[in-house]
């Protein structure tokens, strides 16, 4: 049977993604209703029609339907999910008998559960069983897209019609989702590369230069891709959209919340007093140890992980992890 198309699309999370994804595929010409943890950020989006907690100054389609009620989820085609890593497992929990088996269930959260080590899929497996599951994820700041910049992104599905649905129903010029398969592959480089964005932002907060930068993203993407490997992701996959191409935006600029809070711990600054200033979220401070962790498992050696979390967990300075990283022993690059 034919896959019919899917016109109503639902989107969990009214952060800035979440509302950005909103924009796209109301420019898609999609039903939108957007599902917002914060009674006046829905209260905004319907009245005048912004979001200006998560992406202020951006003007959303009038056609965008806010709520704060879970159960609206039944109404809709397929479902992204796009809240936080961490409230992941509340929220599709909350949301689990309103949604109809077989619905697509878009993972766009990039993290991994640090409670558990566990991945979005597994997440979504032991939460919403019933549904399909999709992981969409890629180089896109929130900003850039909801402003109609152009880019492009990995859409994984193991269901091929339902994968190639999801992409004919939120795929604009400006927006191309790739069609891929491997959900590991796809989720696993947005997890991991906001790490690596720590560690790349200390660099620059540090002031160590260039070519630190560049050798410290070259050796991450080495490890995103042991860990990669080891867990049964394409090393395909890991080269592209989702891995490597996520990996450079977020390691090259300070627009990304994770490379610049990076660059604020490499200044000197203290964790806690940088995410108290914040409304937004760095996944990788929560994801860091959750990485390593999972590395260990696995006997996957991720140094330059090691060192973040570290850093963040407070179990070493700034500086002593710096000096651990340059004090490895020299070895062979393959
Ligand atoms: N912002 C981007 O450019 C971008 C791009 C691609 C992927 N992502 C990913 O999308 C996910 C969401 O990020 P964002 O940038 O939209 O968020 P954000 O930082 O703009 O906003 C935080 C979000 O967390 C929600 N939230 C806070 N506590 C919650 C709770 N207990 N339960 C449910 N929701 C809660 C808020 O309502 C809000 O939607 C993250 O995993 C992020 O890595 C973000
Ligand atoms: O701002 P960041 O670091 O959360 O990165 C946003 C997106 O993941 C970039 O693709």
């Amino acid at each position: 049977m034919a896959q019919k198309p899917l016109s109503h699309i639902g989107i969990i999370g009214a952060g800035a993604w979440g509302t950005a994804l909103a924009a796209v595929a109301a420019r898609a010409g999609r039903k939108v209703t957007l599902w917002a943890y914060e009674p006046e950020v829905a209260d905004s989006i319907n009245r005048q029609h912004l979001n200006e907690l998560y992406l202020p100054g951006i003007p959303l389609d009038t056609s965008i339907r806010a709520t704060t009620d879970l159960s609206a989820v039944s109404a809709n085609d397929a479902l992204l999910l796009v809240c936080p890593a961490q409230a992941l497992r509340s929220v599709t929990g909350s949301m689990a008998r309103h949604v109809k088996p077989g619905t697509p269930v878009a993972i766009c959260a990039k993290g991994i559960e640090q409670a558990t080590g566990k991945l979005m899929t597994e997440v979504v497996a032991e939460t919403l069983p019933e549904a399909v599951p999709a992981v969409l994820s890629g180089p896109s700041f929130a900003a850039d897209v909801a402003n109609g910049l152009p880019t492009a992104v990995t859409l994984a599905c193991a269901d091929d019609a339902l994968g190639e649905a999801l992409v004919e129903a939120i795929g604009i010029p400006a927006f191309r989702p790739y069609l891929a398969s491997d959900l590991i592959g796809a989720e696993l480089g947005g997890s991991v590369k906001n790490v690596l964005a720590i560690a790349c932002g200390i660099v620059e907060g540090r002031k160590l230069g260039a070519s630190a930068a560049a050798a410290l993203t070259a050796r991450g993407f080495a490890e995103l891709t042991r860990l990669g490997v080891a867990l049964g992701a394409r090393a395909e996959t890991l080269g592209g959209l989702s891995g490597l191409g996520d990996l450079i935006l977020t390691c090259g600029s300070r627009q990304s919340r994770n490379m610049s809070l990076g660059a604020a711990l490499g200044e000197g600054r203290d964790l806690a007093e940088i995410i108290a200033e914040r409304v937004t979220v760095a996944e990788g401070v929560a994801t860091a140890p959750a990485v390593v962790a999972l590395a260990r498992r696995h006997n996957v050696e991720m140094p330059i992980c090691e060192a973040v979390a570290a850093i963040v967990t407070g179990e070493a300075s700034v500086d002593d992890a710096i000096g651990g990283l340059l004090a490895r022993p020299f070895k062979r690059e393959a």
